[in-house]
């Protein structure tokens, strides 16, 4: 019983409530103390079980990785952790990358693509899906095809197509396929400024053209959108624009002064995604994302010798780390 009460508490997403330290600390120290104690082990084990597949919210990214570990596959399932959502991912490619760039980009076959997302899909029930780098036409058109044969719509579309510094990452059929296919699929789409340029055909200087565009890219299919603002310059950094089709939202926070802001657009979408498995409405999933990704920045590591990543759950530990001096 006791067990079962301390369970509960550790993992009942509802009273959760982004406490991922809590959560860590209930593991590393609550539970080997059970253990220890009262030699419960076995039966924790049962309830744990049973609970995992009745009420942990579940989410999937779809996405590269990133041998640096800040962005990509690496930050979503972080994200998802923080979230308290069991992560699953689907993994289109590999990639040799630090905080200096990428140095070489291995794509995973259709066909692995496929029996990765089938046998995830089969097995759990999926919340929502956030897409990352898909890399090239061939893996868009899979997850394209494979979305609509389960007629899975719960999902988050970061095109991820153009670097915030403005340099291209996959070719001009796959950014096609992207914008005809896949991203009409989409429950929400987060291009950032050279993605909602080239999605909405226009050039990006100002918070109308943010406006504008977001209106634009609508009306490609995807049921909202939110156009990113890392790469504008001054204020407009830390604003997003939304618009599904009714509300046209401005989303501000304060500018992070951080060089350190690897994997912020992987962040967002898995957040949002992760906020959507928890049940929220859009909007608020959107909000609470922006929110949760401000913070991360507020905590990026300063690791490498180029652009670290995001904090994601370091603002939890950030007394007990203060001092080893590697925040940003
Ligand atoms: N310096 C900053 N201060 C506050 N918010 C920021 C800052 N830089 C980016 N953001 C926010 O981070 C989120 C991700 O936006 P961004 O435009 O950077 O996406 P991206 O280009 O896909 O990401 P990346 O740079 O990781 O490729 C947005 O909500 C944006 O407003
Ligand atoms: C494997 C992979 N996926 C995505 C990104 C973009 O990351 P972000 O836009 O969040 O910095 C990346 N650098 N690597």
């Amino acid at each position: 019983m006791f067990g079962k009460h301390l369970l509960g508490w550790a993992f009942n997403p509802q009273k959760c409530d982004n406490t991922f330290a809590d959560w860590y600390y209930f593991c590393e120290l609550g539970w080997a103390k059970i253990w220890a104690k009262q030699n419960l082990f076995l039966e924790l084990t049962h309830i744990m079980t049973n609970f995992h597949s009745s009420q942990i919210p579940i989410a999937m990214t779809i996405a590269g990785s990133d041998s640096g570990g800040g962005a990509g596959i690496q930050a979503d399932l972080r994200t998802f952790a923080f979230h308290c959502v069991h992560g699953t991912n689907v993994l289109t490619c590999i990639t040799a990358q630090n905080t200096q760039g990428v140095t070489r980009v291995d794509a995973m076959s259709p066909e692995s693509v496929t029996a990765q997302f089938e046998s995830v899909m089969i097995d759990m029930r999926i919340g929502a899906i956030k897409t990352g780098m898909l890399l090239n036409q061939e893996i868009i058109k899979t997850v394209a095809k494979k979305l609509v044969a389960f007629g899975f719509g719960n999902v988050v579309v970061d095109p991820v197509m153009v670097s915030r510094t403005g340099a291209q990452l996959i070719d001009d059929e796959a950014i096609k396929t992207m914008r005809d296919v896949l991203i009409p699929l989409a429950a929400i789409s987060t291009p950032n400024r050279y993605e909602a340029q080239i999605l909405a055909n226009m050039d990006i200087h100002t918070l109308e053209d943010m406006q504008t565009a977001a209106q634009n890219i609508y009306k490609l299919g995807t049921r909202s959108v939110l156009v990113k603002g890392g790469g504008m310059t001054g204020d407009l950094k830390a604003v997003d624009v939304w618009f599904d089709g009714d509300r046209l939202e401005v989303l501000q926070t304060e500018v992070i002064d951080t060089n350190h802001t690897h994997g912020t657009g992987c962040t967002l979408s898995a957040a949002i995604a992760a906020n959507l498995a928890l049940g929220k409405p859009r909007f608020q999933a959107v909000q609470e994302a922006k929110n949760y990704v401000t913070e991360a920045l507020k905590y990026a590591l300063a690791i490498g010798k180029g652009q670290g990543p995001v904090g994601h759950f370091f603002r939890q530990f950030k007394d007990e780390m203060q001092h080893l001096e590697i925040f940003a």
